[in-house]
Parts: C-alpha cells; structure tokens; sequence
C-alpha cells in the first residue's frame, strides 16, 4: 500500500460513523480554519500599521488596532493551534483502539497456527502505533495541509494587493519546492521502510532476549546476549543514518529552489520600492508570507523523517491485518458426539520442511486414542491438523461429517479443543484461570477435582485469589497441569486432544485423570493423548502410531505390538533391540 493510500485509508476511517471520531474531526477543521486565518490576517496588519506610520496621516485609535490585531492574530493562532491538539489526541487514540483491536483480532490465530510465529513482532508494531498515528495526523495532517492552504490564501492576498508577477514568482517556487519534496520521498520511502523494518528487529529481539531471561542469566550468558542486542541497535542506528543523509540531500535541494526564490523575490520587491512602485508595507507583506511558508517547510524534513517511519508501521499493522483477514462462514459444527474422519490429509511447513503425508483415518465418538511416535515424528502436527490449528496443503478433517476448516475460528475449537504441549498461564488469579472459557464448572467442584489430584500437599488449602505470575511461574510443572487439566474436566466437546498434558504427572495421577476426563459427558468426548507412556498406549482403544510424517499403524497396543516391528522397537529398550 502506497504512502497516499494509507493516509487515504485513514482519513476514510476518521470520517466513518464507526470510529466515532466525526465530531472531533469537524471541531479540527474548524480550529484549523480559524488558524490559517489568522496566519493570513496578522501579517496583513502589519502591512497596515507599516503603511499607517509612513503614510501622512496617523490616527493613533487606528495605530493601536492595527497593533491589536497583529499581535492577536499571532497569539491567538497559537493558543488555537494547542487546543486543536485534543482533537487529534481523540483521533489518534480512535484509529490506535480500532487497529490494535484488528491487529489482535487477526494476530491471535495466526500466532496459535504457530508456522510463522508473529508473538514478538506483534506487540512491537503496535506499541509504536499511537506514536505514529500522531506523527501522521498531527504532522503530515494537520502541519502540511494547513500549510498549503495559506500559501494559496497568502498568493491570493497577494494577487489582490500586489502586481501579479510575485504571485508567479512564489507559485513557481513553491512548486518547485513541492517536486523536490515529492522526487525526495520516493527515496526516503525506502529508508523509511528500512528503519521501520529495524525498529521492529530490535524490538522482537529485545522481546525474545527479555522472555528468556532466566535461559540467558542461569546460563552465564548475559555479555553475549547484550552484545547481540547491541548489534542489532546498531544496525537500526545505521538504517536511521542512511534515512537522514536522503533526507539532508532532499531538504538541500529543496532549500536551494527555495532560496533562489526568495533571492528573486526579494531583489524585485526592493527594486520596486526603490522605484516607488511598492509601499513599504506592502514589501513587509510579500516577505513575511514568503518567511512564514519558510518556518513550517523548514520543519518538513523532520515531519517527514518521522512520519516515513510512522507511515511505514502504519502500513505494516494494515497489511498484517488484510493478510490475516479470517474468512467468515456460517458452519456451527457439531454440538454432540462426534465422528472424525481424516482423509488423505498433507501438509508441510515449508520447503524442505518437515511434512505429514498421506494420513488417511477414522475415530468414531467416545473413542479413547493415543497417539504415540519416536520425538519429532509428526504428532504434534497431526494433532493440530485434526483439531482445525494448523490447515492441510490436500485432503481434509471433518467432524461429524463437517469439513472444520470451514467451521469459523471461534466455533472451531468449541468442537475439537487441542490442549498444546505447553500450557500458557496469564498472569491473573488460580481462579481466573482455572474457570478460562470454555470451562463451565463451579468453582467447589473444580476444588473437591484438585484435592482428588492432590495439587497441593495435604492439609494445604487453595486459595484461588492468588495470583500466578507470568506463564504461572508460582506453580509447579505437575502444578500447571492439573490446574489445566481440571479446567478441561469442565469443558463440554465433542472431541478432546491433550498434547502430552499429563508428562509431568506420576502415573496414578495420571491414570486418575484419564477416568475422570472420559466420564464427562457419558463417554461422549472422543479423547485423543499423545504421550511417550506405555501404560497410557495399553489403556487406549485405538492407538495411533506415527514415524516420519506418517501413520505407519493403526490398532490397539496389542494389535500394533504383534504386527509392526518399529511399534514394538518404540516400546523395546535399547538393547532389547539389538
Ligand atoms: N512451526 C514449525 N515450523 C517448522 N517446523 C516445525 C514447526 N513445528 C514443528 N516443526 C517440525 O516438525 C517436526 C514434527 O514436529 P512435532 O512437534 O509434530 O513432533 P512430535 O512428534 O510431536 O515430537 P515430540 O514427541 O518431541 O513432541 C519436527 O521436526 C519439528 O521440528
């Protein structure tokens, strides 16, 4: 999207009755008009005044008007200039609630499909959006477009007072200086993208490194991290230098056009007053408006610097959110039990990536499945592609008869819940999260559930107000677990896949969840486990086997052990083996 795109998207935003921002928006043109207007007028009487004092009769009344107004005008533009700065205040924080609510929307899916993991660029991009939104409509706006709009009221004010070839003069120039600019930003473009993309390198990074906090200290790695960190600031220090040298060579050519305008504006008006063809006032006139478009061109390097790289983010967060716009579909999915049949189902994370091929299966409802395969074999995956996370490159996965890519996201997972290998904990109380949709259990039953488990020590009551920390860092492995594990007891769906939630449990807590999470709902929810137990592949009734991307078997454990050689080396100690 070009840069006139997105300030077009975003004036059509303000303008919308969604966003709420009509009212401020108008205010804003209204304060700005009383703005120009001003700029316009309080050089006009200067011209007055100068006139009136060179000029053979001086009425002091008109003297200390003339006075008046000037200063007025110069007063007064300013002090309504800041108050139209709440205007864009409200506008800005408007279009940062609506992206960041659109990024998110579209972010938190894609981030759970987990190809290309977006978790660290995301906040990044968005934490400088409010700052960049400013830039924008504050600074290319609100500062640009007044700007333009009092040189045509300074050239009219001019044409009307003035002989007509100054107002070509000035025309001329500020074209000249409007080509310059607009030859200059095709470049600064891409170095405004250059230090965008840096900006949000370094806050990946910074993110990453701040995550890990406890890999990098335990492991003594502190001075190596903080030199990774520092080359990456570096090299955003480098795209930030590169972006202003183009902007040193734009503002040069500009100011050069400029100035030359100027000369000729300058040397033609003291000519003419020299010849009498022009009052003093009038010279004051012609040079005030040509200095007052100076100032804020001047400051146009530095808007345009920053608003490159604002544009850049804006347009970075748009896209995001176009790329990931999830299709809406009207399909529910099952409400009860349900079959699964998974047909011919392919997929590959990329090129010369690890791949599942060709599994083709079926799961009638209530059945209790394991999955089980040697580390890296494709589990995992296949798991995900059954629960509708991750999309087949061919075939597909239907529950009850429904292909689930076509069931909407938020109604995916209400009928194929896939519990991930690491369970993320918000930093919010037990009770927060032990009750975290979909669960819809009280909370006394979720307590007598825990104590069963033994979640803490005997003797030890829960208090479910505590707060967990980030990730539940307050908790135990075995902890975490049951608390999820508890949750998912609460859950109504049809089909349930636990990715090696209970690893961290001893085998009677294990074997004690199991019961308890097949009970639900009369043995209706399909329950499907990937473990690395053998206990847990004995108790299933179907057990899926995957090596290397495939589904080598299918059958109970007993089946699996008398007819598949690499099922029963999985379960042989190394040496049995041979
Ligand atoms: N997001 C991803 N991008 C690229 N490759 C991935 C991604 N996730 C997993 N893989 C790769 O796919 C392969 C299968 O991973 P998967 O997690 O499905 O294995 P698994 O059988 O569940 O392993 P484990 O028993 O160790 O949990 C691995 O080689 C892994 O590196």
């Amino acid at each position: 999207m070009k840069t006139f795109g997105t300030l077009a998207r975003l004036t059509r935003l303000m303008l919308s009755a969604g966003l709420g921002t009509r009212r401020s928006l108008v205010n804003a043109f209204g304060l700005e008009a009383v703005v120009i207007s001003m700029g316009v007028a309080g050089p006009y009487a200067l011209k007055l005044l100068i006139d009136a004092l060179d000029g053979p009769a001086r009425s002091p009344l008109q003297l200390v008007l003339f006075i008046l107004l000037f200063v007025g005008c110069w007063a007064g533009a300013s002090i309504v200039e800041t108050a139209r700065l709440a205007c864009t205040a409200d506008m800005v924080d408007a279009l940062a609630r609506h992206f960041t609510t659109q990024a998110l929307a579209a972010a938190l899916p894609d981030i759970t499909a987990a190809r290309d993991s977006q978790s660290g660029r995301v906040p990044g991009m968005l934490e400088r959006l409010p700052y960049s939104l400013t830039l924008v409509v504050e600074g290319l706006i609100w500062r640009l477009g007044p700007v333009f709009l009092q040189a045509i009221a300074s050239l009219a004010v001019i044409a009307s007072l003035i002989q007509p070839r100054y107002v070509l003069v000035l025309a001329l120039t500020l074209l000249g200086f409007v080509g310059a600019t607009w030859i200059g930003a095709r470049r600064h473009r891409v170095h405004a993208d250059a230090t965008n993309a840096a900006a949000s390198h370094v806050s990946r990074t910074i993110g990453d490194i701040v995550r890990n906090a406890r890999r990098v200290v335990l492991n003594g790695a502190l001075d190596r991290e903080l030199r990774y960190a520092d080359d990456i600031l570096r090299a955003k220090r480098q795209a930030t230098a590169s972006m202003y040298r183009s902007l040193t060579v734009m503002a040069a050519l500009q100011f050069c056009i400029f100035g030359v305008g100027l000369v000729a504006l300058l040397m033609l008006a003291g000519l003419d007053v020299g010849n009498g063809h022009m009052t003093a006032g009038d010279f004051v006139l012609l040079q005030t408006y040509a200095f007052r478009l100076t100032v804020p061109l001047s400051a146009l390097g530095y808007i345009l610097a920053q608003a490159g790289v604002a544009i850049a983010n804006i347009r970075d967060v748009l896209a995001f959110t176009n790329a990931h716009e999830v299709p809406r579909t009207t399909q529910l999915g099952p409400t009860g039990a349900a079959d699964l049949t998974v047909e011919d189902v392919s997929f590959c994370y990329g090129d010369n990536m690890p791949a599942i091929n060709g599994v083709s299966l079926f799961i009638p409802a209530g059945r209790f499945v394991a999955i089980v395969g040697p580390n890296g074999s494709g589990k995992s995956t296949l798991a995900q592609l059954l629960a509708g996370v991750l999309t087949p490159s061919s075939g597909k996965v239907e529950i009850a008869g429904v292909d689930i890519a076509t069931i909407p996201w938020e109604k995916r997972h209400r009928n194929i819940l896939y519990a991930p290998q690491f369970i993320g904990l918000f930093n919010r109380s037990l009770r927060e999260n032990i009750l975290y949709p979909p669960a819809s259990q009280a909370i006394h039953e979720v307590e007598k559930l825990l104590n069963v488990w033994r979640f803490y020590e005997p003797g030890r009551p829960i208090d479910f107000e505590m707060e967990l920390g980030e990730q539940g860092e307050r908790l135990s492995g075995g902890q975490i677990q049951k608390l999820e594990l508890a949750r998912l007891a609460g859950v109504d769906v049809p089909v349930m896949i636990l990715d090696e939630s209970t690893s961290a449990l001893d085998p009677s807590s294990e074997a004690s969840v199991i019961t308890r999470l097949r009970s639900r709902a009369r043995n209706a929810t399909t329950l499907i486990m990937i473990t690395h137990r053998l206990a847990t592949a004995k108790a299933a009734e179907q057990v899926l086997f995957v090596r290397g991307g495939q589904l080598v078997g299918s059958g109970t454990h007993g089946e699996l052990m008398r007819r598949c050689a690499s099922y029963r080396n999985l379960w042989l100690a190394p040496k049995e083996r041979g």
